[in-house]
């Protein structure tokens, strides 16, 4: 084990909780080295048990080492009792770590800790809060109606932090940050005033924009191009899908928009659907109700908890249902049926991608005036950087752009974190790129350290 001078002895902590995850990375404050990292997946989901997966980063003599470990919850762990788990594990494995130093506990040292906030409504930069200093927490439980499946999670996550790690500054990125560059014809809804005034300007805000910010860092590096001259369309799909177009490092255009209901369907989100099914659906939806703490109304907790894959499928394991397509099945066919769940769900899902996709194409590439050149198209999110089958289908539609897909490279896992999955003469690059949120909530995080 290393001793103590192997380390710094600041560290930062990063907490991203998805609608269905909540994903941590430990790093050394000064050079973002991590040092314990992982993530629990299906947490709180239906007929599913929280798995934490996680690892112990050794720096042996300048080699790294790992150590795995996996471990399985019981179905009815709520977020906080998982998030006090992996506090719980990080002691434990840490402790070897800091074996010279009983007097100062694992947690003492973490300065910061940086949590992923989906919702930060007109923010224009990150929050910071430390005991004493919590105002803050207002504008979140504001905000958690707007975000019903993430922001109350951050919210429980983050007084967790202040209460139980009370050394540390709790630092809240949002993921709404980097669609600031949304022009006013994009982020505007053609509807009159409201009448009573809301907590935040009704408009499209955006999410997913840690990951967009990640990925477009990781991505221009790869291509060996500046930042701002990097034009990408990216596909982060994972428990919430989302697609953005970044022309010139900025985000130009997105699919979620208020709230992440709007755009792509997502594990248990119907997506962008006609305003009105919803009173025609659920008759009594103007009534409030609680959900894991947030009140909202049914019409919001049956659009956000009660469609997607799980409402079409019966799961909101995107996995699961390629694992029951058929070899041969065409997902172009208009043939599906609606009693082919399986098939049906895949195939909406690819189709109203696709819609964005052709969308974001035109928007790019048509701009009379703009850089128009496309970089690469970016898939991404649990879905993204897995669907083998998913990146192929999308490829194959792109035919007729002359795009090309790389078989063994889209098959082939691999640890990178970007992967060309196109031929050479691809006239259209695709890529996969593992998007690092935490990272880009540490590094957001950094210039905070005290
Ligand atoms: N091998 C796989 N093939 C297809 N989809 C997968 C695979 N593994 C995970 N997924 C999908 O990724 C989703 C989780 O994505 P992720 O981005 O990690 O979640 P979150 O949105 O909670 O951050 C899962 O719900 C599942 O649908
Ligand atoms: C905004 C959002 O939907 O996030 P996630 O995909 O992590 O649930
Ligand atoms: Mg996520």
């Amino acid at each position: 084990m290393p001793g103590p001078s192997d380390l710094e002895n600041k560290l930062i902590l990063t907490v991203n909780c998805g609608s269905s995850s909540i994903k941590f990375k430990l790093y050394t404050a000064e050079s973002l080295r991590v040092i314990f990292s992982g993530s629990a997946s299906n947490v709180e989901q239906k007929g599913l048990k929280p798995t934490i997966k996680y690892v112990v980063h050794h720096n042996e003599h300048g080699h790294e080492e790992e150590e795995k470990f996996q471990e399985q919850e019981d179905e009815k762990m709520l977020y906080e009792a998982v998030f006090e788990r992996i506090i719980t594990l990080l002691e434990e494995k840490q402790l070897q770590h800091f074996a010279g130093q009983e007097h100062e506990r694992p947690r003492d040292l973490i300065r910061l800790i940086t949590h992923r906030v989906v919702h930060g409504g007109s923010q224009m930069e990150p929050m910071v809060l430390w005991p004493g200093h919590e105002e803050g927490i207002d504008l979140l439980d504001k905000l958690a109606e707007f975000a019903p499946l993430h922001n109350h999670r951050s919210i429980v996550v983050v007084k967790a932090c202040l209460e139980h790690l009370p050394a540390s500054h709790q630092v809240l990125c949002y993921d709404t940050l980097f669609h600031q560059t949304l022009a006013p014809k994009i982020y505007t809804y053609p509807i009159s005033a409201p009448e009573e005034a809301p907590p935040v300007p009704l408009r499209r805000y955006g999410m997913h924009g840690l990951s967009y910010a990640a990925i477009l860092r990781l991505v221009s590096n790869f291509l060996g191009k500046e930042k701002e001259e990097t034009n990408l369309i990216v596909a982060h799909l994972g428990s919430g899908a989302s697609m953005c177009l970044i022309r010139s490092g900025k985000s130009e255009d997105t699919t979620m928009g208020l709230t992440p209901l709007e755009g792509l369907p997502g594990g248990t989100r119907t997506g962008s659907v006609d305003p009105v099914l919803i009173y025609h659906h659920t008759p009594s939806s103007i009534e409030v109700v609680n959900y894991k703490g947030t009140d909202i109304t049914k019409a919001e907790l049956v659009l956000n908890t009660q469609g997607g894959f799980q409402a079409l499928a019966g799961t909101s394991d995107f996995g699961q249902i390629i694992s029951h397509l058929p070899q041969d099945f065409d997902p172009f066919s208009t043939d599906i049926s609606a009693d082919q769940k399986w098939e049906l769900t895949y195939a909406l899902f690819l189709d109203r991608l696709l819609n964005f996709l052709g969308s974001y194409l035109n928007k790019l590439r048509g701009h009379p005036t703009l850089p128009s050149h496309l970089d690469a198209l970016v898939f991404s999110g649990g879905i993204g950087e897995h669907a083998v089958r998913l990146r192929a289908d999308v490829a194959r539609y792109l035919g007729w752009l002359g795009c090309e897909l790389d078989v063994k490279a889209n098959e082939t896992d691999s640890e990178d974190v970007v992967i060309k999955i196109s031929t050479p003469s691809s006239k259209i690059v695709l890529l996969i790129c593992k998007t690092d949120e935490e990272q880009q909530c540490a590094l957001m995080a950094k210039p905070y350290l005290f």
